[in-house]
């Protein structure tokens, strides 16, 4: 089974699907590595005007494989998952199509850092977020924080990071996190139509919304995360609270 699928629903629109239902769509770096080769691909697409991501089965994504990701030990070590991962992000911002995640489910750690890379977030009533990585005594390594803060503000931001807890679709909307409650990905579906027909237009605004000197610093912010959350990453604390789930759970 693939980590990760891409599908066309029209010339214009494409859906990302991380495809992981077993392991709740936990990114490993099979995913990693196929997610950056769509996207140098979707870069490409001068008629994309909508990617839509989403998780297959019940959940959005339950961030790094933590089985996988356990091998990785020191700061050196965590920078060969969170560089290219962040890689993933990165492009997913630098899109010029417009960027919707949809949440059917939790989207937790680094699941919800991909989240915070999208322009919009869609969520229906299973609808879960929360970046529990200080719960595994880590921060976002991906870009999170910089792109929570982007959206939610400092202030809410700074709350949702550092006490790790999992907000319900009706927090996640209160807070400006989720823009959308819908039922299904019918909704999903209408929404990604909603945009005008020429590309170029759509692409354009995109341009505009985010120039290049903004987004410069941008990634100066996600790869000052990645610093910081490698420091983390080789420390006792995290590897006892990785371990404990990986023994909790099998
Ligand atoms: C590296 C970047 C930074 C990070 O992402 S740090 C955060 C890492 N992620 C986590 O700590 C999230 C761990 N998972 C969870 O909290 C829960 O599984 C979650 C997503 C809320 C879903 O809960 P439930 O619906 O009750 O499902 P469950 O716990 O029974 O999980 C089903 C099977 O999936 C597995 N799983 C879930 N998240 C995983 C992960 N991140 N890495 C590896 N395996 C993971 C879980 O162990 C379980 O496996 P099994 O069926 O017991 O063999």
């Amino acid at each position: 089974m693939m980590a990760v699928m891409m599908e066309y629903l029209d010339k214009n629109t494409v859906r990302i699907i991380l495809n992981r239902p077993a392991r709740k769509n936990a990114v490993n770096f099979e995913m990693m590595h196929k997610l950056n080769g769509f996207l140098d691909e979707l870069d490409k697409d001068e008629d994309l005007t909508v990617l839509w991501i989403q998780g297959e089965g019940e959940a959005f994504c339950s961030g790094g494989d933590l089985e996988e990701f356990h091998g990785l030990r020191t700061a050196e070590e965590a920078k060969k998952m969170l560089i290219p991962m962040s890689g993933v992000i990165k492009k997913i911002i630098s899109l010029d199509a417009v960027t919707v995640s949809y949440l059917n489910g939790p989207a937790v750690g680094g699941g919800a850092e991909i989240a915070s890379s999208t322009d919009f977030t869609l969520g229906n009533a299973s609808a879960k977020a929360g970046f529990i990585q200080g719960n595994l005594a880590i921060t976002t390594g991906w870009g999170g924080a910089s792109l929570l803060k982007r959206r939610i503000g400092y202030h809410a931001a700074l709350k949702m990071l550092a006490t790790a807890k999992v907000y319900s679709a009706q927090e996640l909307r209160d807070l400006g996190f989720v823009h959308q409650i819908v039922n299904d990905e019918k909704d999903v579906r209408q929404w990604c139509t909603e945009w005008v027909k020429s590309p170029e237009v759509v692409r354009a605004y995109k341009k505009n919304l985010l120039p290049e000197v903004e987004r410069k610093q941008l990634f100066e912010l996600i790869n000052q995360e990645i610093e910081r959350c490698a420091v983390l990453w080789e420390g006792e604390a995290h590897h006892k609270a990785v371990e404990q789930f990986n023994n909790k759970q099998r």
